[in-house]
């Protein structure tokens, strides 16, 4: 265990953060849907939810990128363009059809709000759309901040939109906390110093325990006993 969470498990922690895609919320489904209507426009066949699991965590781009390239299509910047707008388009009109909250996950912020910690959500997903989600479910009213890919900053794994989250909480990074479900969460808090956590049943082509991360839970309502708790003492 890393001395960043030995100290955030003494209360120290200020600050939580959330993944959204794979973590808080389980938007496969949806992404799955528009992705696969983006193949058929271009004839190519549909992708199993399991393959779409797999592409997101580092944008949309990327994932319209590796949709294409899975069926050997290479795409030229001109035609990335288009893909990428078309996709935009397509996953707009369906943010929340198909989606669901992770297990815990409502409790997991209320329980953190409560202790008086302050709250956020750093994705690569764009901003608008995360809010839309987030609105649907309930949580935006529970957060601080919502910082998406089209924020303004480089994408996870950079550090940037983390401490640009850390900059609106007014807290240090080692006040604070990553919650996430992929690689590029935990290679996101490691750049910016910060203790990180994942959650079991994400999009991570590596089993959660080879990622890196501080602590490995099943369910994000674990978080209040083993980290908000202590800080509601204070
Ligand atoms: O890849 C995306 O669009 C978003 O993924 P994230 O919420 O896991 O950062
Ligand atoms: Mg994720």
């Amino acid at each position: 265990m890393s001395l960043a969470v030995k100290d955030i498990e003494g209360s120290s922690l200020r600050a939580v953060f959330f993944d959204l895609d794979g973590t808080l919320v389980d938007s496969a489904p949806d992404i799955a849907a528009a992705v696969n209507e983006l193949m058929a426009g271009f004839g190519l066949a549909p992708h199993s939810l399991e393959a779409v699991r797999g592409m997101i965590g580092n944008g949309i781009g990327a994932l319209v990128e590796r949709a294409f390239a899975t069926h050997g299509v290479a795409l030229s910047r001109q035609e990335f363009r288009e893909r990428h707008a078309t996709m935009i388009d397509i996953y707009a009109d369906n943010l929340t059809r198909l989606t669901t909250l992770r297990p815990g996950a409502a409790q997991a912020l209320s329980a953190a709000r409560k202790a008086g910690l302050r709250t956020g959500v750093v994705t690569n997903k764009p901003e608008g759309f995360s809010r839309i989600i987030l609105s649907r479910f309930d949580l935006l009213a529970e957060l601080d901040v919502v910082i998406g890919g089209d924020s303004g900053y480089p994408k996870k794994p950079s550090p940037e939109m983390l401490l640009a989250a850390c900059r609106s909480c007014g807290c240090d990074a080692h006040e604070a906390m990553l919650v996430g479900d992929s690689a590029a969460d935990v290679l996101t808090a490691r750049a910016a110093d910060m203790a990180c956590t994942i959650v079991r049943g994400g999009y991570t082509s590596v089993a959660p325990e080879g990622l890196g991360a501080d602590v490995v839970i099943d369910r994000l309502d674990e978080l209040e006993a083993r980290f908000f708790a202590a800080c509601k003492a204070q």
